[in-house]
């Protein structure tokens, strides 16, 4: 396990320990009743804005959508720090002037582009967002063996003002796939949100059957690192191909049609899933391995 402040510590350089570790919460905090936060509606809005009091009006969230290969891009940022720093998470090349539009008609500081694993079926729009922004910096697992200019590993956590997300290591739809979580703690969003790239899907989860993908690493990650999370945490699954946005621990536990199995027979259904290869795969794999940007571009070889 990694200490949980070091790569804070690396990944913010201005942001000292004893900050990291005592992050104000604001003053004008006006907590929400447990009973309130058990309301529908309320629930339903979690979905937009999590948190209680200062934290929830600190976090923006947005969940964007790629059609083409049914990918989830992630956008979070803290607005309550002047600067409102961003991430995104999971963003495609083909919708990065949407996203990097909708960034700066928000005023937010894009800092970090991250992917939670090496995509087979489109080409990640990070390297894209680093030619079109250059201060911002790609992230990725380092067991995902890809370029990038931050490697992060299982416990370290990604601060952007003073929220964070937790890097939990989900491997099993590939080898180097992580789970971001949103931070624990009174001044962190909540209810927890996890972002959870292809290792959960809602009521599926992502094949294992290439990119060293293993059924048996896939069970093992979701019922140690997101299955013990609370159970009202949302999540937020790198793609759907039902229509489906969102899920909670809950949820899951109780309906996902693979994953509630005995590890045997989820083995025996990934094993027997019949997918055609993604059709991208021989151009997403290689591009994204290199942030999505190959050098020389391919147009000039
Ligand atoms: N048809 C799509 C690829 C669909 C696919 O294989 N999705 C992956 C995640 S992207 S590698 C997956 O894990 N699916 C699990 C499932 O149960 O569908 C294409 O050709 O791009």
């Amino acid at each position: 396990m990694v200490p949980l402040l070091r790569s804070c510590r690396r990944l913010i350089p201005h942001l000292s320990a004893a900050a990291a570790v005592a992050a104000p919460s604001s003053s004008c905090a006006r907590p929400i009743s447990r009973s309130l936060r058990l309301l529908p509606v309320v629930l339903a809005m979690a979905a937009y804005s999590s948190g209680s009091g200062a934290e929830r009006r600190r976090l923006l969230f947005r969940q964007l959508f790629e059609k083409e290969s049914s990918t989830y891009t992630y956008l979070l940022a803290d607005v309550g720090d002047p600067e409102k720093p961003a991430v995104l998470i999971d963003p495609v090349d083909r919708t990065v002037d949407r996203d990097l539009n909708l960034i700066k008609e928000l005023g937010l500081k894009l800092v970090y582009a991250m992917n939670t694993h090496v995509h087979a079926d489109h080409v990640t729009g990070t390297g894209l967002i680093k030619t079109k922004l250059p201060g911002v910096k790609s992230v990725i697992a380092k067991s995902s063996k890809a370029k990038a200019d931050h490697f992060i590993e299982h416990g370290d956590k990604i601060y952007f003002g003073n929220l964070f997300l937790e890097v939990r290591s989900t491997p099993g739809h590939t080898a180097g796939c992580v789970t971001y979580v949103t931070g624990d703690g009174d001044d962190q969003p909540s209810p927890r949100m996890a972002f959870t790239g292809d290792a959960l899907l809602i009521r599926a989860c992502g094949r294992t059957d290439f990119q060293g993908g293993s059924s048996d690493e896939l069970y093992e990650s979701v019922h140690s690192q997101i299955f013990t999370l609370p159970k009202d945490t949302l999540l937020y699954p790198g793609h759907d191909y039902k229509g489906f946005t969102v899920s909670t621990v809950e949820e899951e536990v109780a309906y996902n049609a693979r994953l509630t199995k005995d590890k045997e027979t989820f083995k025996t259904i990934m094993d027997n899933l019949n997918l055609a290869y993604p059709k991208m795969i021989d151009v997403a794999v290689p591009a994204n391995l290199v942030c999505g940007i190959q050098d020389p571009p391919p147009s000039s070889v």
